[in-house]
């Protein structure tokens, strides 16, 4: 523990540290269900890293974990070298659906998040102002949410969460909805609004070409119970374009590299959820909490997971 504390006060502390985590969920049916199992992942400030790995194999539990809206069963989750106790103002989050207020203006709902954390109105009208410009949506202040369009509403949720300067960012496949080329015009806002306040990110997405194009790092996860298969550095200059940086011969070096990984999880996944090969009922593990050692373990796959897992990860597009 004092390692830990003179690393925070010297500012050496990874922003995100989860040690040897597990996480166990009870089932409706009452078993045990392992979702993360010794599950190592570090984050510098700063750092892009994005997660890859077939559906159910955790990252949203991680992220949940980080977010101190779960807690571990097993192992420690860390922010800035403190153990997390429940929700961090340092850290924003940014989901898949859009957190708006949809009766309220565009400036307004920008506004909402400085002013739940004190700020005074004027202040906060002006900040989500400035924020709506950089993200290109002066002109826009007065508008409700669904007069805008999916890109549009992308980049309040920016605005909205950048606006409260989160040290930590969590991003849960925030921009699946929208059409490619929309998509990559918010990838670049996002990237060129990142290099401003450079808050670490953790950045969960089914699309490795995404992964890639943003992240300092990709780290690939295995087949639930999820842990860390692989971590790739993406060496590949900054700033970029995401729509440029694809044709980058190092990209498609390391987008083989990386499928090459993730590849074997996805048809694993598939498989289990197929029917091919049964997930392994699982033997309890000690120390997890609510969830007591004598109960069954019983790891029960969703029902819809088969439908997902290889539409939305494959070959450079
Ligand atoms: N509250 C919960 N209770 C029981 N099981 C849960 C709970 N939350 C998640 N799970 C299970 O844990 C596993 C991991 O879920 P999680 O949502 O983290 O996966 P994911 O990798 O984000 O999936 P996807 O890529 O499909 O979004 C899944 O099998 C899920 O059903």
């Amino acid at each position: 523990m004092a390692a830990q504390a003179n690393q925070t006060t010297t500012g050496t502390a990874p922003a995100i540290e989860l040690r040897t985590v597990t996480k166990r969920f009870r089932t409706p049916s009452g078993g045990v269900y392992t979702a993360l199992r010794d599950l190592d992942l570090t984050v510098a400030p700063g750092e892009f890293c994005a997660v890859v790995g077939p559906t159910g194999c955790g990252k949203s539990t991680t992220l949940s974990l980080v977010s101190g809206l779960e807690r571990a069963s097993r192992g420690e989750t860390l922010i800035h070298g403190e153990p997390v106790t429940g929700i961090d103002r340092r850290v924003g989050f940014m989901f898949q659906t859009d957190a708006v207020f949809p009766w309220k203006p565009v400036l307004d709902n920008v506004a909402a998040g400085p002013q739940f954390r004190g700020v005074g109105k004027r202040e906060a009208i002006e900040k989500a102002r400035d924020w709506l410009r950089r993200v290109g949506l002066s002109g826009f202040e007065d508008r409700l949410p669904h007069q805008l369009s999916g890109g549009m509403r992308k980049r309040v949720a920016l605005a909205q969460t950048l606006i409260n300067e989160p040290e930590i960012l969590l991003m849960d496949e925030p921009f699946s909805a929208l059409d490619v080329q929309t998509r990559q015009i918010v990838q670049d806002e996002l990237l060129s609004l990142w290099e401003l306040t450079r808050p670490a990110v953790v950045f969960v997405t089914h699309d490795l070409e995404e992964a890639i194009a943003l992240a300092d790092k990709v780290v690939v996860l295995t087949v639930g119970p999820g842990t860390v298969k692989d971590t790739f550095a993406i060496d590949l200059p900054r700033p970029r374009k995401v729509q440029d940086i694809r044709f980058h011969p190092r990209f498609v070096e390391l987008y083989e590299q990386i499928w090459t990984s993730l590849r074997d999880e996805v048809q694993l996944a598939y498989a289990r959820t197929a029917g091919e090969s049964p997930r392994p009922e699982q033997a309890p593990e000690p120390g997890s909490g609510p969830v007591r050692d004598h109960e069954p373990a019983v790891n029960e796959p969703r029902t819809n997971e088969a439908t997902r897992t290889n539409d939305t990860i494959g070959q450079p597009r």
